[in-house]
């Protein structure tokens, strides 16, 4: 049986007064791909950002890949130890976020050569070569010289993904990647995810409102709610059987919204 590439172990994050995670544990199994759906505020996208490292805990523990990721005590948290552990259990994971977040002034091949240009030491050649590769996965070599702001939401999108894959990552997340889209454009989006989840062995974690996705393309969804996970299964079970009455209301406003289950 192999361990989890991610186990998450009662992690308490708290802004003031406000406890967005009160006692999270999950974990994952490597090549997993999990949906993360719940109610706005649910702390989805919190939990994200933590596994990027880009918050603090209160407490708790986190591994990613057999190593801790948070281990010492600072004032308002625990933080990674070194620059240099960080910096390599950043390498383990890409994120892609809402809104795209691509450098403005670098063309598409650059934004995506940059990274391991700068973290890896990897020379220009090869760092553009791979991404020339990561572009025509995504359906983007010909824009390769292009600048983000001639491409259109749902391209910007593809080439975010390509960058978050530079580095090649064990694990991907994704959160909330086509919400910022208009709505002709997501399906772009959504075909290069389900592309990589079919062609690669990666880990996939993905925070999303679209349910029907959700359901073509998880192995297990986990429902959230004020800071925990309420429940959890397979697709089917969780959006047509849903066992909690929590599950039970959301799902019924997603449906009554319009959004295919
Ligand atoms: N930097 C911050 N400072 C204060 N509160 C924050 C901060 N970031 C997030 N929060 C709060 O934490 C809670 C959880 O937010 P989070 O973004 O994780 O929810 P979510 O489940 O992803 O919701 P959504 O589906 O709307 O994105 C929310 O109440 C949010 O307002």
């Amino acid at each position: 049986m192999p361990s989890p590439i991610i186990h998450i172990d009662n992690i308490i994050k708290t802004y003031g007064p406000l406890t967005v995670l009160d006692g999270l544990s999950m974990s994952v199994m490597p090549g997993e791909k999990l949906a993360l759906i719940g109610p706005s505020g649910s702390g989805k996208t919190t939990i994200l950002r933590i596994l990027m490292t880009l918050e603090k805990i209160n407490g708790g523990h986190i591994e990613i890949d057999g190593e801790q990721l948070y281990h010492m005590q600072k004032a308002g948290g625990l933080v990674a130890a070194d620059e240099r552990h960080l910096q390599k259990m950043r390498e383990k994971i890409g994120m892609v976020f809402q809104h795209f977040n691509l450098f403005p002034h670098k063309c598409v091949r650059d934004n995506i050569t940059l990274a391991p240009m700068l973290t890896k030491g990897i020379a220009r050649a090869a760092a553009e070569a791979r991404a020339m590769e990561l572009l025509d996965m995504v359906g983007m070599a010909d824009k390769a010289k292009s600048m983000p702001a001639q491409l259109s939401g749902g391209q910007k999108q593809r080439v975010a993904i390509a960058r978050a894959l530079a580095l090649s990552p064990k694990i991907m997340l994704f959160d909330e990647v086509t919400s910022a889209l208009d709505p002709e454009l997501v399906e772009e989006v959504l075909n290069v995810m389900r592309k990589l989840a079919a062609e690669t062995d990666m880990t996939m974690l993905l925070v999303t409102h679209e349910m029907g996705f959700a359901h073509d393309f998880a192995d297990r969804i986990l429902f959230f709610d004020k800071g925990r996970i309420v429940e959890e299964g397979k697709p089917d079970d969780i959006f047509r059987n849903p066992r909690q009455e929590r599950t039970q209301t959301f799902l019924r406003k997603v449906i009554a919204a319009g959004h295919r289950v």
